[in-house]
């Protein structure tokens, strides 16, 4: 899987001259993505992303692609968007909106060590600064809205124990998001789903974010608990490892140091990382969209992270 608008080299032959990129040499379908149609172009200019979207639409796309450029043109390490001879990042290919982005070197790390994570903290607390003059807006739309409108059609589908336990942290969250310390915490554009799949590594060396379609403004420490959650956990128990939790934040903490708030919001905000996934993998399970064509992602992962998460102190932020 998966390309869902197939796509030849004789098709963007004549759409790619309006792009500063020279002709297009190769056109190879890339596999592994769920949500969009993506492919390695290779022009006379170098090797590059072409990303056709298959849910997102024109409204909706400035604020990705924009964010990513910002990013880009301040050094942060993330594809960056190609604007074509109307200085677009967007532009229809067969009907739809397509862009194109660098290429990132590398492949994606499974199997984080603290000097991965030592890595991606960093960058994440770049990319955080970085982004404090993005002129765009746009909630976290997985964020709290999100949850209270989702939770009521997942309910039905599932066991009393874990019905409990979901309204039982919903009304958790409310809580905290209208605690003062919660109101003190920084906010700004965020990834919002820095998994391990999303970020690219040559070896040791961090070379790219990418997938930046689920992001958003929300608190730079709701982007770190996310992040925390995959990188610095044991797959099999969701169990956070200290080694790599303690690489990721002090990595992070020596560009953007935490604040008290933040120190105060710590565990809330983990649980809050582990519940938005476990709710859009529920919701993902049990009300697949139309035409879905695959596996969803187990939510009782997502659901032990959380149990664990209340049962176990946080590691202090700093
Ligand atoms: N800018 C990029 N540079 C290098 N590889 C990329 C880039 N963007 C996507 N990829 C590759 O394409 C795959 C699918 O991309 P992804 O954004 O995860 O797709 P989807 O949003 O459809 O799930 C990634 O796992 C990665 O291998
Ligand atoms: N990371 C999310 C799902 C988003 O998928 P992605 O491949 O686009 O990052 C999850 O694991 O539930």
């Amino acid at each position: 899987m998966a390309v869902f608008t197939p796509v030849s080299l004789e098709d963007v032959t004549q759409w790619i001259t309006q792009f500063p990129l020279g002709r297009a040499l190769e056109l190879k379908g890339i596999s592994s993505g769920i949500e969009n149609s993506n492919f390695f172009l290779t022009t006379e200019r170098g090797e590059y992303v072409l990303t056709i979207f298959e849910n997102l639409s024109f409204d909706q796309l400035p604020f990705y692609l924009n964010l990513m450029r910002h990013l880009a043109e301040r050094g942060i390490l993330v594809p960056a968007p190609v604007a074509n001879d109307r200085g677009e990042l967007i532009t229809a290919l067969h009907g739809k909106p397509a862009a194109i982005v660098s290429k990132l070197d590398g492949r994606s790390q499974m199997d984080p060590q603290p000097v991965h994570c030592a890595a991606v903290g960093a960058m994440l607390a770049r990319m955080h600064l970085a982004g404090q003059d993005y002129p765009l807006q746009q909630p976290n739309l997985r964020g709290l809205a999100w949850w209270h409108e989702t939770t009521p059609k997942v309910l039905p589908y599932i066991p009393e124990d874990k019905a409990h336990l979901l309204k039982a942290e919903i009304h958790y969250q409310e809580t905290f998001a209208a605690c003062a310390h919660y109101r003190q915490l920084q906010v700004g554009p965020v990834h919002a789903d820095l998994f391990r799949n999303n970020v690219m590594f040559d070896g040791a060396r961090l070379t790219g974010f990418f997938d930046f379609y689920f992001a958003g403004c929300d608190t730079w420490l709701f982007d770190v608990a996310v992040t925390v959650n995959d990188w610095c956990i044991d797959l099999d128990t969701g169990v956070l490892d200290a080694a790599r939790v303690r690489a990721l934040l002090d990595a992070y903490h020596a560009v953007r140091p935490f604040t008290s708030a933040e120190q105060h919001a710590w565990q809330a905000m983990l649980r809050a990382g582990a519940l938005r996934f476990w709710l859009s993998r529920l919701y993902d399970y049990y009300l697949p969209r139309e035409a879905e064509m695959l596996t969803p992602h187990d939510p009782t992962h997502f659901e032990r992270i959380l149990r664990e998460r209340i049962a176990t102190p946080a590691p202090g932020l700093y």
